[in-house]
């Protein structure tokens, strides 16, 4: 396993790069108010044989968290700066909300490096700037317990074991990088991009999850013909935190569906 950084003119992004070198190669990108560790018990239950490169998000886990506001377009820079440090040709990227939104930018931007998408609970748009603007203004009025209820309430389908430990990690994430990744959301609008997407893609939905309800997940991945859309049943927004069982058995079957594994 190698940890390092890709740099970028503003920021430097902390990167994890582990499996199998010479393996296909998978790109996890995280969601508002998580990190690379989004995806730990999801990673575990892969196949020894690929190649896993996570990284943090600007102005979250360990990457520099330069000052709001953040654009869709810096973000997908970001990501396809990662590719370029781990040398990587082609992958197949996994993105779970924001994380997924830079996801259809980047396919959309340099489908040559896109092997195949999973959009996971995510949409083409995500909530009414106003909403955003709230949110920043709790975060910049309380820090993040300002928004933290909320948020869980979103994450989590109720009775999840782990929320007060999820709750433990989204109190320690930066106050001014979430605000750069919601002012990223607020501005987004991803239909015109990802309407000409053409590759191989597998959308997840998860059947609780109040932030990209089912239908708002199913409506995106419809635009990219012949998407297979999958809802996990009982798991809320981070269905890769609560049932990474099934998660990794949908990726992986989608990975050995499109001849990337
Ligand atoms: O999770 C994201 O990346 C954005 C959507 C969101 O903010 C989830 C939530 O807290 O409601």
């Amino acid at each position: 396993m190698e940890e390092k950084v890709a740099k970028r003119h503003d920021a430097e992004l902390f990167l994890r790069d582990e499996g199998s070198a010479d393996g296909p190669v998978v790109l996890f990108l995280n969601s508002l108010g998580t990190d690379l560790g989004l995806w730990d018990e999801v990673v575990a239950r892969l196949p020894d044989d690929l190649r896993v490169i996570r990284f943090d998000m600007r102005g979250h886990g360990r990457s520099s968290v330069p000052e709001p506001p953040y654009t869709m377009g810096a973000l997908i820079v970001d990501a396809e700066a990662v590719l370029d440090a781990c040398g990587v040709e082609q992958a197949v990227l996994v993105g779970l909300s924001l994380g997924g939104m830079v996801a259809q930018g980047l396919a959309a931007k340099r489908l040559d490096l896109v092997r195949g998408l999973v959009l996971s609970n995510t949409a083409v748009k995500m909530g009414h700037p106003d909403l955003w603007q709230e949110r920043i203004a709790a975060v910049e009025a309380h820090g993040m317990v300002g928004v933290a209820d909320g948020v869980l309430d979103r994450w989590f389908a109720p009775g999840f074991a782990g929320r007060d430990a999820w709750r433990d990690r989204l109190l320690d994430a930066s106050s001014k990088g979430y605000i750069g990744g919601c002012t990223a959301i607020a501005r987004a609008d991803m239909i015109s991009p990802t309407s000409g997407l053409r590759l191989p893609t597998l959308g997840i939905a998860g059947s609780e999850d109040a932030a990209s309800p089912p239908d708002l997940v199913k409506e995106t991945v419809d635009l990219i013909p012949g998407a297979r859309f999958e809802i996990m049943r009982g798991v809320g927004h981070l269905p890769c935190v609560e049932d990474p069982e099934t998660y990794a058995a949908l990726l992986t079957g989608f990975l050995r569906e499109i001849g990337h594994l």
